[in-house]
């Protein structure tokens, strides 16, 4: 059975290349994860997915326990049988959902108590009901439980949040138990503080964790301050171990927390823009749906190989947004998945060849500003 092992292959500046080895497969890194909330990535067959160059993707605890429900999942065979992915996933643990999501939710020293967003049920998450869940779900990367705090929020608000997550941490792991082969991330918080931020890093690392993750960020405070914060977060953790930048990104915070040392990152941002007629590339946006592009016979990207751009005008692509056909959803997102996975093979290889600063250049200049 293959161990968890994180390897770090090279280093270009603070960013670095490397690989992590899972019983379930290799995920190459830096790396972008497409998520896949109620187990699956919306518009896309898990082959599209990993055609697009996906080494793994996400789960999310607290869609899953609401419906279909752990339990079943794990009745059916996991959540790997179930979505028809063999590779590496990685769940989220809960608490961040339930403070966006659910509706009259207590949360205490033990956890938090909600009502499911779909029906109005009640249920309750605490670090070992969601390590439970996680276990039931069988993803091979399982995150703590943590509290992320709405910015903007006072200093006293973040400390105090952050211990909280501390000791959640520390039950997290306890609950955890013993799994080779499958790994438990903490999740530092802290919000924009640097002392507290190295509070929990601190914390994190003295209770081990075979990942660490940044959490508090992507949650309003904008570019310039999150750039701000991972000038000395991912400094923090362990540089052994991979490092996940939550909820990031558009592609320039993507390459821009790369710069800083992020190995790991995930966002909803190329699905659901796919959906609504987004389309992102090397060039810049492109929101199909506007009406010069009515007549336009070229790709969305001609230098890009996937299947929208490979087979589909502009023209076409405008078309059936408009007449709200579902292979609109399935082409952008395809494209959008495929364009953010390019990026990543991009900087992997730029990383190992000590060429990073020319290929962030070069990705700068070529992003006209706004719509083309
Ligand atoms: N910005 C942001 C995003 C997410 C969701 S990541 C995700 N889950 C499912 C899909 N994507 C976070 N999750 C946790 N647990 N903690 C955080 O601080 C946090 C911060
Ligand atoms: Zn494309």
């Amino acid at each position: 059975m293959t161990e968890f092992h994180f390897t770090l292959h090279a280093t270009d500046g603070a960013a670095r290349t490397g690989r992590i080895d899972t019983p379930r497969g290799e995920i190459r890194t830096p790396a972008f994860m497409p998520v896949g909330t109620a187990a699956t990535v919306k518009a896309m067959l898990p082959e599209s997915v990993r055609e697009t160059g996906a080494d793994i993707l996400l789960g999310n605890t607290y869609h899953l326990m609401l419906r279909p429900g752990a339990e079943r999942v794990a009745r059916l065979g996991g959540l790997h049988r179930f979505m028809n992915w063999d590779r590496p996933i990685l769940t989220d643990s809960g608490g961040f959902q339930v403070m966006s999501l659910a509706e009259l939710r207590k949360l205490d020293e033990d956890g938090v108590t909600f009502r499911s967003h779909i029906d109005g049920s009640k249920h309750r998450l605490s670090p070992e009901t969601s390590m439970e869940i996680q276990r039931l779900l069988g993803s091979d990367i399982v995150m703590a439980f943590d509290e992320c705090p709405a910015l903007p929020a006072d200093r006293e608000r973040i400390a105090s949040s952050m211990r909280l997550s501390m000791r959640w941490a520390a039950r997290s792991r306890a609950a955890f138990g013993d799994r080779p082969g499958h790994a438990l991330f903490g999740i530092q918080q802290g919000g924009l503080e640097r002392d507290l931020r190295a509070e929990s890093a601190e914390a994190l690392r003295e209770i081990g964790f075979e990942g660490y993750a940044i959490g508090g960020l992507a949650v309003g405070e904008g570019q310039e301050a999150m750039f701000g914060c991972l000038d000395y977060a991912p400094g923090m953790l362990p540089e052994d171990k991979p490092r996940y930048l939550m909820g990031v990104g558009k592609p320039d915070d993507i390459v821009g927390a790369v710069k800083r040392g992020v190995d790991m990152m995930d966002c909803v941002l190329p699905s659901r823009s796919g959906r609504t007629g987004q389309a992102w590339t090397r060039r810049g946006q492109v929101n199909i749906k506007n009406a010069r592009h009515a007549d336009d016979p070229r790709p969305l990207d001609e230098h890009c190989t996937c299947p929208a751009c490979r087979s589909y005008s502009r023209a076409y692509l405008h078309h059936v947004f408009r007449a709200g056909e579902m292979i609109s959803g399935m082409l952008l997102t395809w494209h959008n998945l495929h364009y953010f996975q390019e990026i990543m093979a991009g900087m992997r290889a730029a990383i190992s060849e000590g060429r990073f600063a020319a290929w962030e250049a070069d990705f700068h200049a070529t992003r006209a500003e706004g719509d083309i």
